[in-house]
């Protein structure tokens, strides 16, 4: 059988045995906007190079990208300071803490966020988009996105993103803490870098759009139906380096060994996943184990992984 053609066979059962360890989980609720998410749904598609597309579960389900924004916001960071502007701001290292902590900043010289997935690290590439205004920032990063998905019309949700600024008392304190590092230079005013970072958090998407978005990166940058080259290959490169580091929080080992592809969760649910040169991947489900990840999606990528031998290592 073709392996598209078991994939489409087994992912329904997959699916569901996977969606039974979503109560495991608990979606999150720091950010109270999130906390409305279903907790047992479970959506996943599939994308492949040349048009296949293989779904189940709650697909339809819109949710934001929260930290699986941070791995793009990164390319154009790239695209707009080169490697060697980005890398003055932010580390190549993994930290093996949580994703908010600020313990780094505080113990290890010279206070640089060891990397652009952390939360502080997310908030200083924010500062290096280009773009006059915080608001022309967001519509580039919007712009830009889109692209990559397709060329699909995305869109910030602001009662998502009202709720997280409201309440973004840990994400202040590490944005007010890069400035006194100096990573946030004199010219730059924190309220307006961590509103485009809490804007492009709270980006709304489907799992095909998130499917199509990673399918670019399955494809070193180039977009799968006009062959356009959308992100230089070097930057998608260490953008997927990153991925497989840190792209699971803290819990990113583990998924390396279990799971073994580049992949980013984000507090919402989501999770970007890619088989280089195969598969584009997106998934939905709210429930959250300890580390931010989605339970029930990790699950099934484990699974998947397992059944179809994706690792890449
Ligand atoms: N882990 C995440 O998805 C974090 C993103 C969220 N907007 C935050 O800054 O806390």
């Amino acid at each position: 059988m073709a392996i598209i053609e078991e994939l489409r066979a087994k992912l329904p059962a997959w699916v569901e045995a996977s969606r039974a360890i979503a109560v495991e989980g608990q979606v999150a609720s720091y950010i109270p906007e999130l906390a409305k998410a279903p907790r047992e749904a479970l959506g996943i598609t599939i994308l492949s190079p040349d048009g296949e597309i293989v779904s189940a579960g709650e697909t339809e389900l819109l949710f934001t990208m929260q930290s699986i924004s941070k791995v793009f916001t990164l390319m154009l960071a790239f695209m707009d300071n080169g490697e060697e502007g980005v890398f003055a701001k932010v580390g190549m290292e993994p930290t093996g803490d949580d994703f908010n902590s600020m313990l780094k900043l505080e113990l290890v010289e010279p206070g640089k966020p060891f990397n652009p997935l952390i939360n502080a690290g997310a908030i200083a590439i924010s500062s290096l988009i280009h773009g006059s205004t915080p608001a022309a920032k967001v519509e580039r990063i919007l712009a830009f996105f889109g692209e990559v998905a397709g060329g699909a019309a995305l869109s910030v949700n602001a009662d998502v993103f009202r709720s997280e600024s409201a309440t973004a008392h840990r994400n202040r304190s590490l944005a007010y803490f890069l400035k006194d590092n100096e990573v946030l230079g004199e010219e730059i005013d924190v309220e307006e870098v961590l509103s485009v970072y809490f804007q492009h958090c709270a980006i709304e998407i489907t799992c095909g759009q998130l499917a199509r978005m990673a399918l670019v990166l399955a494809l070193g940058g180039a977009d799968p139906v006009s062959g356009q080259q959308l992100i230089p290959r070097r930057y998608v490169q260490i953008a997927k380096a990153f991925m497989i580091m840190c792209g699971m929080y803290n819990a990113s080992g583990e998924f390396a060994i279990k799971v073994g592809i580049p992949a980013k969760s984000g507090v919402s649910g989501g999770i970007l996943a890619l088989v280089p040169g195969r598969y584009g991947i997106g998934v939905i489900g709210p429930a959250l184990g300890p580390k931010g990840n989605s339970t029930a999606g990790v699950h099934l990528l484990e699974t998947m992984s397992a059944s179809l031998d994706w690792s890449v290592f």
